[in-house]
């Protein structure tokens, strides 16, 4: 179970988050939407303490995310490029990997077996730098690096930007099919309604650092989110 309690973001003057208090239960599949500039980058970035809470705090199995470190070998992450190596080549990055995460050659072959579709060949053994492969490629090489080792939960922000329609297909049947395996609690950015509401089983709606929209009724999240944005 994570939870953010009383948890306050201020640069300057400017406070860009104040989120007064979030439980999400393990196997959830938790989305965040919200405008640009909502604060949504910004929240998953406190929950995984790459940036600090002005106030507040969060709580991965009751443990300040701030203050230990045994939340870190559970949780895998893609927030962005910048979380990669981009001087390996994937197949090099994998197996660098392979060796932190401590998996055996088949265990790192079996995991990047589940993510045959949606590499599309065009990943591994293709001898090209991360740097130099597509947006849409880069995006993929870090959602399977985010799963290496199966954590217990896994951040992704917006996960479907840059991937074709074909590939944003597939990762939602992966993330469906992984959900339902192994109840890995996904927490999920997205600016896409329609792929967001398919596939988690709750939304948040952050509006200028607030949450304004607690939606759990699957039924009816994506008509209030399509009214909310006027889309
Ligand atoms: N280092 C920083 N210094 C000052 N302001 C910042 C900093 N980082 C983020 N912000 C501000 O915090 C606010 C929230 O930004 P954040 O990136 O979390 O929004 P977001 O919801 O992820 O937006 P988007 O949908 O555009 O990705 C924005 O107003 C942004 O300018």
């Amino acid at each position: 179970m994570i939870q953010v309690i009383e948890l306050k973001k201020q640069y300057k003057e400017a406070v860009v988050l104040d989120v007064e208090g979030l439980t999400i239960p393990q196997g959830e599949c938790f989305g965040l939407v919200g405008n640009n500039g909502a604060g949504k980058t910004t929240l998953f970035r406190i929950m995984l303490d790459l940036v600090r809470a002005t106030s507040g705090e969060v709580r991965m199995h009751d443990l300040n995310v701030a203050k230990h470190e045994e939340w870190k070998g559970k949780v895998g992450a893609f927030l962005d490029e910048h979380m990669l190596l981009s001087y390996l080549t994937a197949d090099e990055y994998f197996e660098t990997l392979r060796k932190i995460h401590k998996l055996s050659d088949a265990d790192m072959q079996d995991h990047l077996a589940k993510f045959e579709e949606l590499f599309n060949d065009e990943i591994v053994g293709k001898k090209k730098y991360i740097r130099d492969l597509s947006k849409g490629n880069l995006k993929k090489v870090g959602i399977a690096a985010a799963m290496i080792g199966n954590p217990e939960v896994v951040y992704l922000d917006e996960p479907f930007e840059n991937l074709d329609p074909s590939s944003q297909v597939k990762l939602k049947k992966f993330i469906l099919q992984e959900k339902e395996r192994s109840n890995t609690t996904f927490l999920i950015s997205s600016h896409d309604l329609n792929h967001v509401t398919e596939i988690c089983d709750r939304i948040v709606l952050l509006e200028k650092g607030k949450i304004i929209k607690d939606l759990q009724e699957k039924e009816q999240m994506l008509e209030e989110l399509n009214t909310y944005f006027g889309t």
